[in-house]
């Protein structure tokens, strides 16, 4: 195991953040953390890094009792941004490295080989606080991966990037997976991590609600609505599919509808009556997302803070 956490407690004050925390994730396994705000993922993951100090459990990382023993070996993106302002891109990524312990002699190369991967080659000279907030965030996780550590865990490394950063974001995690690093890194936007990860935890309120294989996600929460487009209109469609049984609720979606079922429906008896009702053009099942998921669960939107 890359990490292994085991009854992990930590409250600040009154507020209990993280409640008996379990987690074991696999060398070079892809990890996604996701959660609403305040579901206790950066806590979490700073008890991993031994920023800050659990109340009651164990942790283990990159087989040491704790981060500090393997801190050369792991890379970190913090939530909060913090590049030295005033220092120049170059000097700030060649300090990083060398605090990581990347030899004297090899900095220049590596700078300059991530500068290009980013699209940053021209900015080696200017001032960190001149650049964008996206451009900030770039040569942060260039700083958590310079030294080709063999943990990288990466605290919402998308938030504030646009589409195409974080295209470019995303493939360069996916090659440190590639490459074998075991890479943890935290969202509460669901579908990033439908998108990237293998591997699913689902924190809230503190405490671990799912731990599963995306895979073995979709196994287990078969479909519940389906998209019907009917080959011709039909004044009363939406009425004709909300009398059939199992049908929970009829929304207007696209050219067609949304067909919600009851928990006790079966979609493969409700489908054909729905195509037997409303010939269809088009007629799908609707994966559930982990958002849904999340609200099946959570019972309300991923994306409200929690708090106890
Ligand atoms: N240093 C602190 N002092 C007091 N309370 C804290 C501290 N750090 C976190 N908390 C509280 O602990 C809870 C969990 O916070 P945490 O930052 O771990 O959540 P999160 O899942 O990372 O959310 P976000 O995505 O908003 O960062 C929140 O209620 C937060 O207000």
């Amino acid at each position: 195991m890359a990490i292994r956490l085991t009854d992990l407690h930590k409250s600040f004050g009154p507020k209990q953040a993280v409640r008996g925390i379990d987690l074991e994730v696999p060398r070079g396994a892809l990890y996604g953390i996701i959660g609403p705000n305040g579901a206790g993922k950066s806590t979490t993951l700073r008890m991993i890094l031994s920023i800050l100090f659990p109340d009651a459990g164990e942790i283990e990382v990159l087989g040491c009792r704790s981060a500090l023993a393997a801190k050369d070996r792991i890379g970190y993106l913090p939530e909060e941004r913090g590049v030295y302002r005033k220092m120049s891109v170059g000097d700030f990524l060649r300090h990083m490295a060398q605090l990581k312990g990347v030899p004297r002699g090899d900095c220049a190369r590596r700078i300059g080989h991530w500068l290009e991967r980013v699209a940053l080659a021209d900015v080696a000279r200017k001032k960190c606080e001149e650049l964008s907030k996206g451009m900030q965030q770039k040569v942060q996780f260039i700083a958590s991966v310079i030294h080709e550590p063999e943990l990288l865990i990466l605290d919402e490394p998308f938030s504030g990037l646009d589409p195409v950063a974080m295209r470019l974001l995303r493939d360069l995690i996916l090659e440190q997976h590639r490459r074998g690093t075991t890479v943890l890194f935290s969202t509460h936007v669901m579908f990033q991590a439908e998108q990237l990860c293998e591997h699913i935890v689902m924190i809230h309120d503190g405490r671990k609600v799912l731990d599963d294989s995306l895979a073995g996600i979709r196994d287990r929460h078969a479909p519940r609505a389906f998209l019907i487009e009917p080959l011709a209109a039909i004044d009363d469609a939406a009425a004709r599919l909300q009398a059939l049984p199992g049908v929970q609720a009829v929304a207007e979606s696209g050219r067609g509808w949304r067909v919600d079922l009851s928990e006790q429906a079966d979609p493969a008896t409700v489908l054909p009556q729905a195509a037997a009702t409303l010939p269809p053009a088009r007629l799908e099942l609707i994966q559930p997302t982990l958002e849904d998921i999340f609200i099946g669960i959570a019972g309300r939107p991923a994306t409200t803070e929690v708090e106890a």
